[in-house]
């Protein structure tokens, strides 16, 4: 039975797909800020105000310059400043004009000030706030379960922790800005336009219902845009990752022209949907420039008919020639930034998009976890049960595994031997709970596998399989892999000396310090799987799982490991997986899968007594006979 509070995933179901939660993330950049960007939001305000007044101050100086305009110059006013008392003001007209200059300088040097504190917070923030999002997101992605891996794609992945997240850096940081140029625009300009010549403000503000309802056309029609560009990303990214990591398979089978045609195919894609976007953004953002440009042209026609014939109809009062040089420079103040409404609506509508899907990302939950009251393995004893276990990878399709059922004392070694595709390697993989089982249980020590901790559980396994992975680095860094620094060096070299990998090791000219170049590709596959070997044994784990470790070395260094590997297994529990049977002859019990069932199951020699498949694949392997009988031919194909 499983735990109530397991419940396994069911990955071909549509809504527990990556897609399905990306798809239902509502108010993506707001669940990002309020989960990730409170931290450090200090920052965040200081750059907010920093910009707020930085904008503030770069407004005084047009001020100014129109009250000297009419004060100094035209004097057709007396000179005065909102805020600033009369006694400060001098009476000479080149004192006036000094400190006029001084005024327009000392704001100046002002906003420049607050410029570089608004750039070092904002930058800051942003850039922090990335990297906390980045890492997050990184680390539940390693917790997803391999149900998830299985149905991901990698270069999909890759552009989501990358691209997706610098979108999300490059709207707080560089939107940010922008967002408070507008914010200063709509609420200081237009109460400084106000308070200049109210009439004449209301001429100039009628672009903002105008461009509001423009850019709410834009925004309807480019957020699916956006989220086929960043869509359109993932299918590029994973297309060249695919082919990156098959490029020996792409000049091996001579499908250069394939391949090129079909990365052309995926970037052809790429360009459509951004032109998609381009097309929009050619309407709206010469439009948007259209609206307030005309407003300003509109305001300076207006303005201009009033200094030189008065009040135009409706209106009514005076406006001196400063009053408008100020209201005009105001305006261009206004429309300027008002323009950068359709930059940052078009940053924001991509970030959104690539924030459904880091937080879609976030969402998915994790099928293979710690229960709630994870149980921590200590010194495990190694003792293996399989209780009636079933387990299908897709929940729609038949059972891979039926039925597996039995018990490994600790320090025994199993064996499982059967056709390619029996289930074999499923079977373990239960065991590290890489997968959830269907029905039954498996358990280590007693102890349901699903009650345990992960890292306790998966620390008392070691596994090999055939194909190793083996990180960019020195060998030395890869045998230590996982037990890191703890490692000592002559444990490294035991460890080598036992997986038959020193002797070749301290052939190659940097020795233990040899770079072994990305996924290991500058050793051959079987000094791979040696090092791979050496790195199980330095864990020092109660059980070992060798699934096919050997396969890729000689018969000679596979005796030689053979022999090494008896003395280190000899009171561990050990699961062997081989197809060459010299390998599983000495296995306390070897278990027959065939089509997911264990059809056979003892030791050698009561096997071969029993005559049936693996009686009959020895016989193969030994030489005894030239080929199976056709009744197991025809098992061993029906089985795969
Ligand atoms: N990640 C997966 N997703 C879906 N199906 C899978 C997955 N891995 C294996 N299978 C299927 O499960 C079945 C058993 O595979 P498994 O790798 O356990 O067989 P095996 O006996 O170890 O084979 P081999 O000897 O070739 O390694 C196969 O039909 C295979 O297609």
């Amino acid at each position: 039975m499983s735990p109530s509070h397991i419940e396994r995933r069911d990955v071909t179901d549509e809504s527990h797909t990556f897609e399905w939660y990306r798809d239902g993330v509502e108010r993506p950049l707001w669940r990002l800020f309020s989960a990730f960007g409170t931290d450090r939001l200090g920052y965040f305000g200081v750059g907010l105000f920093t910009g707020l007044f930085e904008r503030l101050a770069s407004l005084v100086p047009p001020f100014v310059l129109g009250v000297a305009i009419d004060a100094v110059f035209t004097q057709q006013t007396a000179y005065q400043l909102p805020f600033v008392p009369e006694a400060w003001i001098p009476s000479a007209r080149i004192d006036q004009l000094w400190f006029s200059f001084a005024l327009i300088f000392g704001c100046f040097a002002l906003t420049a000030v607050l410029s570089t504190v608004r750039m070092l917070t904002t930058d800051y923030y942003s850039h922090h706030l990335m990297y906390v999002v980045r890492t997050n997101t990184y680390d539940k992605l390693q917790r997803l379960d391999m149900a998830f891996f299985d149905n991901q794609q990698k270069g999909e992945l890759m552009s989501i922790l990358n691209n997706d997240i610098s979108n999300f850096e490059q709207f707080f940081d560089d939107a940010l800005t922008r967002a408070v140029r507008i914010v200063t625009v709509l609420v200081g300009i237009t109460a400084f336009l106000v308070y200049l010549n109210w009439q004449l403000a209301v001429i100039t503000l009628l672009a903002v219902p105008l461009l509001t309802l423009f850019t709410l056309w834009f925004m309807r029609r480019v957020e699916p845009v956006y989220d086929a560009i960043r869509g359109s990303v993932g299918a590029m990214n994973t297309r060249l990752e695919n082919n990156l990591g098959g490029i020996d398979l792409i000049k091996t089978m001579a499908t250069e022209p394939y391949e090129s045609e079909r990365v052309a195919d995926v970037s052809y894609r790429y360009f459509e949907t951004n032109w998609d976007r381009i097309k929009l953004a050619t309407v709206y953002h010469p439009g948007s420039s259209l609206v307030t440009n005309a407003s300003f042209a509109v305001t300076f026609l207006v303005g201009g008919y009033w200094v030189v014939v008065g009040p135009p109809p409706l209106l009514s009062g005076t406006l001196t020639v400063g009053a408008l040089v100020t209201f005009l420079f105001m305006s261009q103040r206004f429309t300027g930034p008002l323009k950068q409404i359709a930059v940052f609506i078009e940053q924001y509508e991509n970030a959104r998009a690539s924030g459904k899907r880091v937080v879609g990302l976030q969402e998915m939950p994790v099928g293979v976890d710690d229960p709630p009251d994870a149980r921590d393995l200590t010194a495990p004893d190694g003792r293996v049960a399989y209780d009636d276990v079933t387990f299908g990878y897709d929940a729609g399709d038949d059972p891979v595994l039926t039925g597996i059922d039995f018990e490994v004392d600790p320090g025994e070694t199993v064996a499982l031997v059967g056709p390619t595709g029996a289930g074999k390697s499923t079977v373990l993989q239960l065991l590290m709970r890489m997968y959830d089982v269907d029905d039954g249980r498996v358990a280590l020590d007693g102890h349901d596998v699903r009650t345990l901790s992960l890292s306790s559980l998966r620390d008392a396994i070691g596994y090999v399989s055939q194909e190793n992975y083996l990180f960019g680095g020195t060998i030395r860094e890869n045998i230590t892999y996982g037990t890191f620094a703890v490692a000592e060096d002559e444990a490294v070299v035991e460890a080598a000396k036992a997986a038959e990998a020193h002797g070749f090791i301290t052939d190659l000219r940097h020795g233990y310090e040899t770079e072994v170049g990305e996924q290991g590709v500058k050793l051959s596959g079987g000094q791979r799987q040696r090092i791979a070997i050496a790195r199980v044994i330095l864990t020092d784990p109660e059980v070992l799982v060798f699934d096919e470790a050997t396969s890729d070395v000689d018969t000679e260094t596979e005796m030689l490991i053979q022999r090494s590997l008896d003395r280190i297994t000899a009171d561990r529990t050990t699961f062997l997986i081989a197809h060459r049977l010299s390998t599983v002859k000495g296995a306390d019990t070897i278990l027959v899968l065939e089509n997911g069932e264990i059809v056979e199951r003892g030791d050698h020699e009561e096997l071969l007594q029993a005559d049936g498949l693996y009686a009959n694949l020895w016989k193969v392997q030994a030489g005894e006979v030239d080929d199976l009988p056709e009744a197991f031919v025809d098992r061993v194909a029906r089985s795969d």
